[in-house]
C-alpha cells in the first residue's frame, strides 16, 4: 500500500460540478426498514432529474444484489456493505453527481466513517425517523412478522440495533405529512445550501 501513489487528475471535482451546474453532495438516508427511504429518495432523484440535474441513488436491495451480494446482515457484514457503499459513492460524488443513497445504516460509527470520508458539507444526513411502530404495521415485505415468529434474524429494530442519529442534517417522518412536502423540504434545503440553484426548480411546483 506504501508504494502506491495518488494521481491528481487534471480535471477536480468542482470543474464536473460546475460542467452539470450543481454542487456535487452525498445525501446520505437512514432509517428502519419500512421507514420511507427508497420512496423518498426516489421522489426527491425524480424532482431534480426533472429538473436537469445529475443525479445517481444507490439503494440497499440493489446494491444487495451485485456489488454486496456476498454479504449478509451480522453487524461486521452491515459494516463492509457500507464501507463498499461509502467508497463508491465517494467516487460518484467526484464524478460531479448529487448521489443519492438509501441503506439503514444502522450504527453511529458506520454513517461516521462515510462521512469522515468527505470534507464538510458534503455529506448529508437524513434521517427518516418513522417509528418503528408504523414500520411495523406497514411491513410492505412482510419482514417484521418473519423478524417476529424468528425466521429472520438480527432483524433491525427487532433483533438488531438500529442507533438513532445525533446530529443529522435534516429529520423526516413518514407518518407525518405528504410526500410531495417533504420532498419539498428537501429541495429547499439543498437550494439552501447552494448544491442547486432553487430558480432551476421552477418548472416543478
Ligand atoms: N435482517 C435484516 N435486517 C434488516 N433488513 C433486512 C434484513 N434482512 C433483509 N433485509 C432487507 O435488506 C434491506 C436493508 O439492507 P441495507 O443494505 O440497507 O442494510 S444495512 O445498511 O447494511 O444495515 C431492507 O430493505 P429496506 O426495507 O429497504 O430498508 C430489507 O428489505
Ligand atoms: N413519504 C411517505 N408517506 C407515507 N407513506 C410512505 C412514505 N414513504 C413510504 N411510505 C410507505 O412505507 C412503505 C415503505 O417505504 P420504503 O420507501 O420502501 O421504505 P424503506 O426504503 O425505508 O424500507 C411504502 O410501501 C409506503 O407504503
Amino acid at each position: 500500500m506504501t508504494d502506491i501513489v495518488w494521481h491528481q487528475h487534471v480535471i477536480d471535482q468542482a470543474a464536473r460540478g460546475d460542467q452539470k451546474g450543481q454542487s456535487p453532495v452525498l445525501l446520505w438516508f437512514t432509517g428502519l426498514s419500512g421507514s420511507g427511504k427508497s420512496t423518498l429518495a426516489g421522489a426527491l432523484e425524480r424532482a431534480l432529474f426533472e429538473s436537469g440535474f445529475h443525479t445517481y441513488l444507490l439503494d440497499g436491495d440493489n446494491v444487495r444484489h451485485g456489488l454486496c451480494k456476498d454479504l449478509g446482515f451480522s453487524l461486521e457484514d452491515r459494516d463492509e456493505n457500507l464501507r463498499r457503499v461509502g467508497e463508491v459513492a465517494k467516487l460518484m460524488v467526484d464524478a460531479g453527481l448529487v448521489v443519492l443513497s438509501a441503506f439503514i445504516s444502522p450504527t453511529l460509527a458506520e454513517r461516521e466513517r462515510v462521512r469522515a470520508l468527505f470534507p464538510e458539507g458534503k455529506f448529508i444526513e437524513i434521517h427518516v425517523s418513522t417509528p418503528l411502530s408504523v414500520c411495523e404495521a406497514r411491513d410492505p415485505k412482510g419482514l417484521y412478522a418473519k423478524a417476529r415468529s424468528g425466521e429472520i434474524a438480527n432483524f433491525t429494530g427487532i433483533s438488531s440495533p438500529y442507533e438513532q442519529p445525533l446530529a443529522a442534517e435534516l429529520t423526516i417522518d413518514t407518518s407525518k405529512g405528504d410526500l410531495t412536502t417533504q420532498v419539498n423540504t428537501l429541495l429547499d434545503y439543498l437550494s439552501a445550501i447552494q448544491v442547486i440553484d432553487g430558480k432551476q426548480l421552477s418548472a416543478l411546483a
